[in-house]
């Protein structure tokens, strides 16, 4: 069997490819870091460290990579043979790859019958869904119908953590021992991918929400509170006393939300939350709070782990989003000068304001208490972390 993964990154290497080796795929890598892409043709496999006591090192083989931007035309051929295409190289990614995915489906419909599903590993929801919309752009409407036949695009939702790292074999990622990917069912066209790891489920919304209003709203607000106070890394902002409490409040906050919405039982969601914080105090990663703080842009977006959570406490509790408004004015504080949205999101502050920023980007009414509220934490956050 064959998969097509785009992105040979840190979740790439450290989880998509790993899973799809111990099932029995071989994995054809399609990433623009010449290096890395040069590196796996050499090597055709790559070390997968457990962050753990354990240290437990894995094998990953039959792996190879194409360099899309060199040899865009053997990305396309290997999607005709491809028996599964996955992807994890980014949200905002996921429309420039759409056009390389679309010729290679195009190209298939006359050299290869098979049915083939296609899955964003991203942290997003609906992120199959996005590239399918990107790749429908470019096709006929003819196109259209045999694509609908012929290809699924399942949305997906993943977790495991792997941190940014620096080691001196390049191919080499140390990852946690802990992860999740379930799947859209229904989503699929033909067989369901044998990949071991997978859990396929009729309704992916509790798994994408769960896992993204906690384990991410979780990890974004402690990368933020924790950059604001000049802590350098996840574990480190996790044992500032403050910034503890202030996340398991932000996460009974969207917690209440879930709840509500999926009937999860309080008591094993308040176990999921401890698991999660467990998670994030892991001594054996370092995971800088400007990974995890990446985007600012992106994370406060309508749909994502800060705006999304803390619009539907306020529709589904009836309550203030106190603490997710905390986490929210710390994002809007992030000016990490290596990071693009960083960057911009501090220039449309000064110049545009703090109000018309929070409207631009979160899509929140100017009026909104939302917004208000947001603008009082902005404005007391340093007093909340010193108090
Ligand atoms: N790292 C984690 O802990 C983690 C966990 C779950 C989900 N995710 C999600 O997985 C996705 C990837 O994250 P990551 O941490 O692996 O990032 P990463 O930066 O380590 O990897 C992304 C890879 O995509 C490649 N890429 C960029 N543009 C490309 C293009 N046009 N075509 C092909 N490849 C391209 C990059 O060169 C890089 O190798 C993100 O959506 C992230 O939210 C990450
Ligand atoms: O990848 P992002 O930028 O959406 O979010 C940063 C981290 O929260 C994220 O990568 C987590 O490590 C991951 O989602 C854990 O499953």
């Amino acid at each position: 069997m064959l998969a097509v993964h785009f992105g040979a990154g840190n979740i790439g290497r450290g989880f998509i490819g790993n899973l799809l080796y111990h099932s029995g795929y071989r994995t054809c890598f399609v990433d623009v870091n010449a290096e890395i892409v040069d590196l796996i043709n050499e090597k055709q496999q790559y070390r997968v460290v457990l962050a753990d006591d354990s240290q437990e090192e894995n094998i990953i083989k039959d792996v190879t990579a194409i360099n899309s931007q060199t040899d865009p035309e053997k990305v396309v051929d290997a999607i005709v043979k491809a028996d599964l295409v996955t992807a994890a190289v980014g949200p905002t990614i996921l429309p420039l790859i759409s056009g390389l995915i679309s010729e290679g489906l195009k190209k298939r419909l006359s050299e290869n019958n098979e049915p083939l599903n296609i899955i964003a590993c991203e942290n997003m929801i609906g992120g199959s869904t996005l590239l399918k919309e990107k790749v429908y752009e470019k096709i006929t409407d003819e196109e259209k119908q045999a694509f609908d036949r012929q290809y699924g695009f399942p949305d997906a939702a993943v977790d495991r953590i792997v941190p940014n790292q620096k080691n001196e074999d390049k191919l080499m990622v140390k990852v946690e021992p802990f992860y999740e990917w379930a799947v859209d069912q229904s989503k699929i066209v033909g067989e369901k991918p044998p990949v071991k790891g997978i859990t396929y489920v009729d309704d992916l919304n509790p798994y994408i929400e769960r896992k993204l209003f906690t384990v991410n709203t979780g990890h974004a607000i402690t990368a933020y509170l924790g950059y604001f106070s000049g802590i350098k890394t996840i574990d480190e902002a996790m044992k500032n006393e403050k910034i503890r409490m202030l996340v398991e409040q932000a996460l009974e906050e969207t917690g209440a939300v879930l709840i509500e919405k999926y009937g999860f039982k309080p008591e094993v969601h308040k176990a999921y939350i401890h698991k999660i914080l467990a998670r994030f105090t892991n001594a054996h990663i370092s995971d800088e709070v400007t990974r995890v703080g990446r985007s600012p842009i992106r994370k406060l977006g309508p749909n994502d782990r800060l705006i999304s959570p803390a619009k539907q406490y306020q529709e589904r509790v009836g309550k203030e989003p106190a603490f997710l408004a905390k986490g929210i004015a710390a994002a809007l504080l992030f000016d990490y000068e290596k990071d693009e949205e960083a960057v911009e999101l501090q220039e449309s502050i000064k110049n545009e304001g703090l109000e018309a920023t929070i409207t631009r980007y979160t899509k929140l009414d100017k009026d909104s208490d939302l917004t208000q509220l947001i603008v009082d934490k902005y404005h007391s956050l340093k007093e909340d972390l010193l108090m």
